[in-house]
Parts: structure tokens; C-alpha cells; sequence
């Protein structure tokens, strides 16, 4: 029997969360005669928020609650909506909302007034900053410099050996523009490139595209070109939204920084990138007790040029707050992947983003004539793109769409791995294509992909295997080797509770390390909970302690007996040790969710799916969670889990593709609503 369409009864049935209901209660204290329609719709709203998007498609209620409810007639209800004094039906894509109204009816989606306004914050607040347009006139000085960088110097420097003494303009002496090869068909030459014309670029790409290297060259060659035109070194930032990821985005700087010294480029221009990586709340600087940062837009950035990594795990206010942040002039550059789980957070920004932007797989014809100094002749000028099939042709979108900034989609991958051989299995999966998913898994021919079908409990099937590790934690002969060792293997799980759940795991897995003798009751352990070699998973941000959600330690007994948690330091020799009981909110760590993960890479990794299908599953958590694997991937689940999951997108409810495409503000709105696919229930994780 169908569940009747009234606020008590979704909320007695536990459809409707405590707060939901509450908002809804309090609409209909201040107007009795609030229909109940409205109600429902201003709880769902809310729900949705918690869910990850950005507001509530009532023409799609069966998306976000999984009940057999009497749902009106979506037409109906949309016109209660719009008739309804709680809400209002603003004419413009980011004027201001009527502040009276709590909630906002907008191109198909319900808002929480709170978040239609990040979304025009952040649509005008991306119009601003790629509007601005950057001294892009020195370029031909720039070309040498860039075809070192670009055009695969290492065989000419290898040859010619030069020191870096024989340096000219930041390019090795000796290179010779016309010998090298052309640069047409290099996005990665086009990321830079179109970064020197354009203050807003998105870089999107899987594991290993090269993300990271192709914006130290791109700071290289804003480095130069501040140094020939005489100006000071840019001011840089380099963030991300976990202090995991931000460490790892330094690091891959920093390498990429000594390659190109190694290769000759001018070490003075290389000493001016930055060595380090700061979280976005860092960068934005936290007020206690306050959801505002000390830098907004009447105190933006100190900064020339702002590097964003893992985009994708950045949500609707925080993005919004970034960009706000950002002064006049200055460059943003968003780097993620796209295919990977949207941020857990409400808004799904960085699809938004793309769906504006375009695919990023070709360059605009103006940028291809403008960028010609660089890239050299990227089209032939003489034919028209789009009618000789050429690849030059515009970027996709282009034509009816507003958004100012550009987006380059890298597509080889180069970490090269004789390991594990993951892009083949990473693309049947991004692209949903289970046969080939399957196929591949069991052809069992991918280098270090190891397929366990119907594995429901690899703690069983494979204990010592997996003890052994855990075992040669506790067994490592310093807190830096402990915590080196542990990003060696990592369970992860597409659900945090449940049979195959990361909580029920880390339980399972502790009482095993207990009956090996190394989990049981510790001398001078702060809790029962803090023993030798127990594995740390941080939960939440604090500042004080330098510790961010996503961060992993390690428990060790010190010299005198007594635990203390370390976790890694700026220096990864020297970890810092914390008192167990002074720690921000935490967990165990041996298991943990794909969401969790995200930022992070570990050498082995189990992915663990849940043996019934549940709705957190999706291409994008699977993707996400086998990409975390740098040499060998361990898959257990069953075929018809992973055919459902490959089904699914993780994608959510927002409508800032659609108003980035219409701001400016000139009217001209797209007709469609957009919505996504599917919904995912992040609250189960
Ligand atoms: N054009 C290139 N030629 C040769 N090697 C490259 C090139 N671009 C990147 N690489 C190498 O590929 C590896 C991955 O590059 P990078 O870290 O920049 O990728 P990424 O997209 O940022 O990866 P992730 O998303 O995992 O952080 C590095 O070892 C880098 O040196």
C-alpha cells in the first residue's frame, strides 16, 4: 500500500529527518493555512541539502525518497509552489531572492533560500574572475620557454648536457624552436597555454594525466613572464580541501619542480613556486565558532594566482566562499577529476562547473589564432572548423553558452606502473560498461588487479595475509616508518555500516589484532580503545592541532610504555605525536569508506562492495575507489553488485551549470530543467 502525501506521515514513517519536519512545523505555526504540498516540499528541500544537492526537483520526488508515496502531480504541485508566499519565483538567474521568502523556486528546483544564493554567488563570483582579462601581449617572448617546457625537452637537454649556467629567458640554451616537435595535439601545452590568456581554468583528468606537472609549468611560465615584463614573483597558493590532499599536491609539485631543474630549466624561476600546500579553510582562515573566513571579498587573497586541487570534493558555500576570496585579477585554478564521487557536501560544484564549460577536448578557435605563438598553428585558418571535421573546432558549448572560463580534459595518463595496469579496468567503469568491467576483472590479465568474485569477507578468506600487515605496524622500529608503512594497503568500503561496512570491519579487525596479542589491554593506555599499532582515521578539522578530516596516525607505545597517536608532520621524518584523549573527533582506520578515501592513494587496496545492493553504490564510487590503488587492486564483490553500481550516477540536484551559462545577466535562460539521474544516499555512510 502506498504511503499517503502528508507531512506527518512522511515524518512518521522516517522518511523526513527531525529537522526537515521541523522547518516545515514552523511554516505552518506562522500560516495555518500553508498547504500541506508546500510543507512537504520545503521538508524535502531541506532533506535534499543533507543528501547533496543543491535543492529539491519535485518532479523527480521519487529520486530523493525511496518510498511508494502518493505523490502529486508534479505540474499541480509546482503551481502551489509558485503561488505560495513562503516561496519566491525570482525572474533573474543571480539576482538577490526576496528576503521575506524562506525558500527560492527556481528552473525546476526547490532552493533553501540560503542555498540558491551561494549558487549565485559563486555563478558571479566565477563570472568575475574569468572576465578579467590577463596580459597575455608578451607571448611570443614566453614561446621559447614554453616549447622547452612542453615539447618533451628531456632527449635535446639530454644530448646537449647543457649546465644551468646556459640558460636564456628560463629555456636551456640551445633549443631550438623549429626542431621540436608541434604542439597541437598536447592538452597538456593547451591547459598552460590557455591559463596565459584566461584568469579562470578548469584542468580535469583521471589519476596520473598529469594535472599536477602541467601547473608547475604553467607557474614557471607566470614566473617568467612576471620576470620579463618586470614585475614581482607571483604570489601563488597551492590548496585543497583536505590537508591529505594538499600534502600530496605540494609533493607532486615539488617533484615536478626538481624534474625540470634536473632538465635545465632556470632554477631562480623554479625557486619562486611554492614548496608547500595549505587546506582551503586554512587559506581562507577560519574565524572560530563562525561559518565566515577572514578573507572574503572586501579582504580577498593575497594572492596572483590560487591552484585548487581534488575540486570535485569541494561544496556549494565553501566554493562559493573561495571565489568571493579571490581579488580582482587574479588567476583560480580548479584541478579535479570529474568522474570521481561528488563532495559530500551539498552541491556537486565541479559538475556544474563542467557542465558550463564545456568537455574540454578542443580549443576555441579565438584561443587557437591567439595561443599560435605557442602551440603553433593549431588549425588550419583557412578552413572552417566545424565543416572539415578538423579537430580545432570550437570547444563544445561554446556557441550558446556565457561562461568565461576555459577547460582543458587530460586524457593519457603517464604514472607509469609496471604493477598495475588500471586504465583499461578505470574506463570500462567510468563509462558504465559492465560487460567490459567484468570481462576485463575476470580475464584476470590486468597487471595487479585481482578479482575476488563473490567475496563477501576477505578478513576471513584472507586473514594472515592482511594481519601480517597490520601486525608489521606495530612492529616498525619508528613512528615515521609506522605511518610510511601504513599507506601501504587500505581497506576500502562502499558503506560504513553493515556486514561489508567500515565500522563493523575496524571491529572485526581490532578483536583479531587483540587475539594475535596486540590489541589487548595496554600499560599506560590512555583508553581501552588507544593500543599499539591501532591505525587513526581524523574526522573532523582542528586547526589547533594541525589535524585535518581525512588524516590518518598510527597509536605507539613511546619509550616509557605510554600511547601516544602520531600523525605525519611537515617533515615526514619527523610525525607528531598527540595524546590519544586530546584528539579531534576520530576513528579507527584499518577500514575505511571510498568517500573517505578520496584524496588519498594507498599502495594495495581491497575495495570491498556490499554483497546486497545498496543505493551509495555508483560508477563514480567504484572509479573512485579503485583509482585509490597505486600498484595492486584487490575487487571483491558480485557481478550483479558491481552491474547495479555501474548503472548509477552519483551525480546530484543543482542548477549552477544552467546559471553559470546564463550570466551574464542578458535573459537568456536554457528552457530545460536540469536534473541529474540518480540520488545518493550519503547519510548511510
Ligand atoms: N607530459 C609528460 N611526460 C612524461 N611524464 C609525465 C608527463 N606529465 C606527467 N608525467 C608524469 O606522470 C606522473 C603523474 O603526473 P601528475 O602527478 O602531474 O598527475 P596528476 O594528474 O596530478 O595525478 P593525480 O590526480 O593522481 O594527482 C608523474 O610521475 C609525472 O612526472
Amino acid at each position: 500500500m502506498s504511503t499517503p502525501f502528508t507531512l506527518e506521515t512522511l515524518y512518521r514513517t522516517g522518511l523526513l529527518r527531525p529537522l526537515d519536519h521541523a522547518l516545515a512545523q514552523s511554516l505552518r505555526r506562522l500560516d495555518p493555512t500553508t498547504p500541506d504540498a508546500v510543507l512537504i516540499a520545503a521538508a524535502l528541500a531541506s532533506l535534499a541539502v543533507s543528501k547533496g544537492h543543491a535543492g529539491f526537483a519535485p518532479a523527480d520526488a521519487a529520486q530523493l525518497v525511496e518510498a511508494d508515496i502518493d505523490w502529486p502531480a508534479a505540474a499541480d504541485w509546482q503551481r502551489q509552489l509558485a503561488a505560495s508566499p513562503w516561496v519566491a519565483t525570482p525572474g533573474d538567474p543571480v539576482e538577490p531572492s526576496d528576503t521575506q521568502a524562506p525558500l527560492v523556486f527556481e528552473h525546476g528546483l526547490l532552493y533553501l533560500r540560503r542555498y540558491r544564493e551561494y549558487e549565485c554567488r559563486l555563478a558571479l563570483g566565477l563570472q568575475r574572475i574569468g572576465t578579467q582579462a590577463p596580459d597575455a601581449t608578451a607571448l611570443d617572448a614566453l614561446a621559447p620557454l614554453f616549447r622547452a617546457l612542453f615539447a618533451d625537452p628531456s632527449p635535446a637537454l639530454r644530448e646537449k648536457s647543457l649546465p644551468p649556467s646556459g640558460l636564456v629567458g628560463g629555456a636551456p640554451k640551445g633549443l631550438d624552436e623549429g626542431a621540436l616537435p608541434p604542439l597541437a595535439d598536447d592538452r597538456q601545452a593547451h591547459a598552460a597555454a590557455l591559463a596565459l590568456r584566461h584568469t579562470l581554468l578548469l584542468v580535469t583528468g583521471g589519476p596520473g594525466t598529469g594535472k599536477t606537472t602541467t601547473i608547475t609549468r604553467l607557474l614557471v611560465l607566470l614566473a617568467a613572464q612576471a620576470q620579463q615584463a618586470g614585475r614581482p614573483a607571483p604570489r601563488i597558493a597551492l590548496a585543497a580541501p583536505t590537508g591529505r590532499a594538499a600534502e600530496r599536491m605540494a609533493e607532486s609539485v615539488r617533484i615536478a619542480v626538481q624534474a625540470l631543474t634536473e632538465l635545465g630549466i632556470d632554477p631562480d624561476l623554479c625557486a619562486q613556486l611554492p614548496a608547500t600546500g595549505t587546506t582551503l579553510h586554512r587559506l581562507l582562515g577560519t574565524i572560530p565558532d563562525s561559518p565566515r573566513f577572514r578573507h572574503h571579498a572586501d579582504n580577498p587573497l593575497p594572492f596572483d594566482a590560487v591552484v585548487v586541487d581534488e575540486a570535485s570534493m569541494i561544496d556549494l558555500p565553501l566554493m562559493a566562499k573561495l571565489v568571493e576570496a579571490v581579488p580582482d585579477g587574479a588567476r583560480l585554478v580548479l584541478l579535479g577529476d570529474p568522474d570521481q564521487l561528488p563532495s559530500v557536501e551539498a552541491g556537486d560544484v565541479l559538475s556544474g562547473i563542467l557542465r558550463a564549460a564545456g568537455n574540454g577536448e578542443r580549443l576555441a578557435r579565438d584561443d587557437a589564432d591567439a595561443l599560435q605563438p605557442l602551440l603553433g598553428t593549431a588549425y588550419p585558418p583557412d578552413r572552417h572548423p566545424r565543416e572539415s571535421g578538423d579537430p580545432w573546432t570550437s570547444r563544445v558549448g561554446e556557441a550558446d553558452n556565457n561562461f568565461p572560463g576555459r577547460h582543458a580534459h587530460l586524457v593519457r595518463g603517464y604514472r607509469q606502473s609496471s604493477a598495475l595496469d588500471l586504465a583499461p579496468l578505470a574506463a570500462a567503469v567510468r563509462g558504465g560498461d559492465t560487460d567490459t568491467t567484468l570481462s576485463l576483472l575476470r580475464g584476470n590479465h590486468l597487471s595487479g588487479v585481482h578479482f575476488h568474485e563473490n567475496l563477501t569477507d576477505p578478513l576471513q578468506a584472507h586473514r594472515d595475509r592482511l594481519l601480517a600487515h597490520w601486525t608489521a605496524l606495530a612492529e616498525a622500529a619508528s613512528p615515521a616508518e609506522a605511518l610510511a608503512l601504513a599507506s601501504r594497503l587500505r581497506i576500502l568500503t562502499a558503506v560504513r555500516e553493515g556486514p561489508q561496512g567500515a565500522r563493523g570491519l575496524n571491529t572485526r579487525i581490532e578483536s583479531m589484532l587483540s587475539e594475535s596479542g596486540l590489541a589487548g589491554p595496554q600499560r599506560r593506555s590512555p583508553g581501552p580503545g588507544y593500543f599499539h599499532g591501532r591505525l587513526l582515521l581524523v574526522t573532523e578539522n582542528s586547526y589547533r592541532h594541525r589535524l585535518f578530516n581525512g588524516d590518518i596516525g598510527i597509536c605507539l607505545r613511546d619509550a616509557s610504555g605510554a600511547v601516544m597517536a602520531w600523525f605525519p608532520g611537515d617533515d615526514p621524518q619527523h610525525p607528531r605525536p598527540f595524546h590519544p584523549a586530546a584528539l579531534p573527533a576520530h576513528e579507527s582506520a584499518f577500514a575505511m569508506t571510498v568517500h573517505k578515501a578520496q584524496g588519498s592513494e594507498f599502495d594495495e587496496v581491497w575495495l570491498l562492495l556490499p554483497a546486497r545492493f545498496n543505493r551509495v553504490l555508483s560508477r563514480e564510487l567504484v572509479y573512485t575507489g579503485l583509482t585509490r590503488a597505486r600498484s595492486a587492486l584487490h575487487l571483491a564483490g558480485s557481478a550483479d553488485v558491481i552491474a547495479e553500481a555501474l548503472a548509477r550516477h552519483a551525480s546530484r540536484w543543482s542548477g549552477l551549470g544552467w546559471r553559470l551559462g546564463a550570466t551574464p545577466l542578458n535573459g537568456k535562460v536554457p528552457a530545460a530543467a536540469e536534473r541529474v539521474d540518480d540520488v545518493v544516499q550519503r547519510s548511510l555512510f
